[in-house]
């Protein structure tokens, strides 16, 4: 039995400590992992002057510890793991990085540094997952991240420091100090996670686990929504507001009374500003990235952008290879640029050229075919989508590149392709998380009203003249949106979208006391199938536009559940069916503060106490530095507005609604 499920996940797995150190295997297998112990061969000998911040320096001696023992397992122990885990803790004080002394003068020196002053102990973390592919290689997916914990030691003595030296501790700890042991007395705070002196973050360690087994996890349509959040809400009983009021399309009056008279109100602990603040309050202490290394996609958090943000605010790098020498505390020096800098400016202005390829192989059938034909090679792919040979093998090259394809080399013949994981679940039109109309609409819509960008900013406004010849005020009922064909592309895409998010969304709270549900702007149906397919007590009506509805009917014969029904109408204008719970999943998002006023007026009115609305969009941080998900998509919108938890929460407070749980998924 293991207290963190996260931790079972790894079970049946050979999981793999690159570590010489007892307190992390203490550590790890006292949280119950079971795990093989293969000590790291890499030298700590990275120069740190190559580091912005310390941190940075941890992480990176992690990564190498793990990559190193990853790199190795497969030609001296002739098995692959499937995790190998790598840790570096280091110590900083004063601008400097101690790590392990190498001498009783060297933990002499380092202790006294210490004395009565508080410092930073930062443990870098790399979890490596290995994929074996069909040909031997293995691809490594490198998951990265560290925290820090301050610790302040009280003023020592000269006796007690050679005391403490004398009797060996110090030798083999960064810092010259062990706080578990006889190290304990020196201290008089910490702040932040004990373990993480000792070497090993484990709190941290079991939420990246879970981000990568439950969040990430692709299986079963729960996907990791990048930045998308969720908002369950309902209406205060007490507020009158919400019984009979005049459905005005300003904001209804705000009882000062509302969130204390609900016994549902989060306390500070628990409510939705809190949690949405939870990344600023663990940037405190860590930070993650996720990066795929040799293949495949890559895996960003925000947390990433944190990393990048926070370069500047940290230490400055020391400028020795040693514990204690020649630290610097003014302005580094400008050395030139660095690998990451470039590679980070060089993935931005690339980013285009590898969405446009995958549109285009999208677009050209490219997945469909070489699912129902895997192993042909360029030029065979090219006779079938009807293009030239050289064109398509530059395309089907680039989608290796891109974790898109695999291709197999043969001796004196041509590479044949096949389709990759996230090709054959997200990329063939037939799949059932397809993601092949969402690609569409972003090759046929999103595409050209990008490329009109810097217009759009010079003049404030939509692109569509520009772009499609028409102009566009209502996107969903104007004469763009006429035409059967882009209206079929757009619903396609809505429906794509809504199936991959849908279990995730329908699942992220506890929706059992609700028994009708209306989910406004519901399309196709797929996010209410979702619903009623999560929760057996639950209907849910779809209400959408007239043309909507009608088309809608391309897309049931996927589904036969009689708890889903469609009404028409327009919710800015026309009566909302009754329902314990209305869904608004991705619809606020396009609309100005003074429409969507007049939206949730109408669910005030149609609502009595105990109903909730879920709200599903992505929110920006509170501090509007991101996701950038979320501020790209803002570049292209031109009606709506992107906004965050707390602009939200106050929407739907204006109206009566208090924000009873918030989630992200
Ligand atoms: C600050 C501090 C560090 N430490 C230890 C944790 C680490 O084992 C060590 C820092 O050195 P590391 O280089 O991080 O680890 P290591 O050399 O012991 O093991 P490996 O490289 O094989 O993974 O210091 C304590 O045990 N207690 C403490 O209070």
């Amino acid at each position: 039995m293991v207290l963190n499920p996260v931790i079972s996940k790894l079970a049946g797995k050979l999981v793999v400590l690159a570590s010489a150190s007892p307190r992390r295997q203490e550590i790890l297998s006292n949280a119950g992992l079971r795990f093989e112990l293969v000590p790291s061969w890499f030298k700590e000998t990275l120069d740190k002057g190559l580091f912005k911040a310390p941190h940075e320096y941890a992480v990176e001696t992690a990564k190498q510890k793990a990559l190193e023992v990853a790199r190795r397992m497969p030609f001296k122990h002739l098995k692959t793991p499937d995790i190998v885990i790598g840790a570096d803790t280091i110590v900083t004080v004063d601008g400097m990085i101690l790590e392990k002394p190498v001498d009783k003068q060297d933990a002499y020196r380092m202790l006294s540094s210490l004395s009565g002053k508080e410092h930073s102990v930062f443990t870098g973390v790399a979890i490596i997952l290995c994929h074996e592919k069909e040909n031997d290689e293995v691809d490594y997916q490198l998951v990265h991240f560290y925290e820090e914990t301050k610790v302040k030691f009280a003023d020592l003595s000269e006796d007690m420091l050679w005391e403490y030296i004398n009797s060996g501790e110090p030798m083999d700890k960064a810092g010259g100090y062990g706080i578990q042991a006889l190290g304990g007395m020196l201290v008089e705070y910490v702040h932040g996670d004990f373990l993480n002196v000792v070497g090993f973050p484990l709190n941290h360690f079991c939420k990246q686990l879970d981000m990568i087994y439950n969040r990430l996890e692709l299986e079963s349509g729960s996907v990791h929504n990048n930045g998308t959040h969720l908002i369950l809400t309902q209406p205060s009983p007490n507020l009158p507001a919400l019984s009979k009021h005049s459905s005005s399309s300003g904001p209804r009056p705000k009882s000062p009374s509302a969130s204390q008279t609900n016994g549902t109100q989060s306390s500070p602990s628990d409510s939705p500003i809190h949690k949405v603040k939870r990344k600023d309050t663990e940037s405190e202490v860590g930070e993650s990235s996720w990066t795929l290394v040799n293949s495949l996609s890559k895996h960003t958090d925000d947390a990433e952008t944190e990393l990048r943000d926070s370069e500047n605010t940290k230490l400055p790098p020391t400028t020795s290879r040693g514990h204690m020498i020649g630290h610097n505390l003014t302005e580094p020096e400008d050395s030139g640029p660095k690998k990451e800098e470039l590679q980070r400016i060089i993935e931005l202005m690339d980013g285009f050229k590898a969405s446009k390829a995958l549109f285009t192989a999208s677009e050209m059938c490219v997945f469909d075919l070489l699912q129902s034909q895997p192993g042909l090679d360029a030029a065979q792919v090219a006779q079938e989508i009807k293009a030239s040979e050289k064109g398509t093998e530059c395309l089907l090259e680039a989608c290796v590149s891109l974790g898109l394809l695999k291709s197999k080399e043969r001796k004196y013949q041509r590479p044949v392709y096949k389709n990759t994981d996230l090709a054959k679940r997200f990329l063939r039109s037939d799949a059932p998380f397809s993601l092949h109309g969402y690609i569409q609409h972003c090759n046929n819509t999103v595409w050209p009203l990008f490329s009109h960008l810097e217009s759009a900013v010079r003049e404030g406004s939509n692109q569509h003249e520009k772009a499609f010849g028409k102009k566009s005020k209502d996107v969903f009922q104007d004469t763009f949106y006429n035409s059967q064909e882009i209206k079929l592309r757009f619903m396609n895409a809505m429906h794509s979208i809504a199936k991959v998010t849908g279990k995730a969304i329908a699942t992220a709270f506890d929706l059992s006391r609700f028994k009708t549900a209306c989910d406004l702007g519901g399309c196709t149906g797929a996010m209410a199938y979702e619903f009623t397919k999560a929760h057996p007590g639950l209907s849910v009506t779809v209400f959408d536009l007239p043309a909507v509805v009608e088309m809608s009917e391309h897309f049931h014969p996927l589904h036969t559940d009689n708890r889903v029904s469609f009404v028409a109408g327009d919710f800015f204008k026309d009566e909302l069916p009754k329902a314990d719970l209305y869904i608004l999943a991705r619809i606020l998002h396009d609309w100005p503060d003074e429409k969507v006023h007049i939206l949730l007026n109408k669910i005030a009115d149609a609502s009595t106490p105990g109903c909730g609305i879920l709200l599903s969009e992505i929110f920006l941080d509170e501090d509007r530095r991101g996701p950038s998900r979320g501020l790209l998509q803002a570049l292209s919108m031109s009606v709506g507005k992107q906004r965050g938890a707390t602009e939200y929460s106050l929407l739907l407070e204006s109206h009566g609604f208090i924000t009873a749980q918030d989630v992200q998924c």
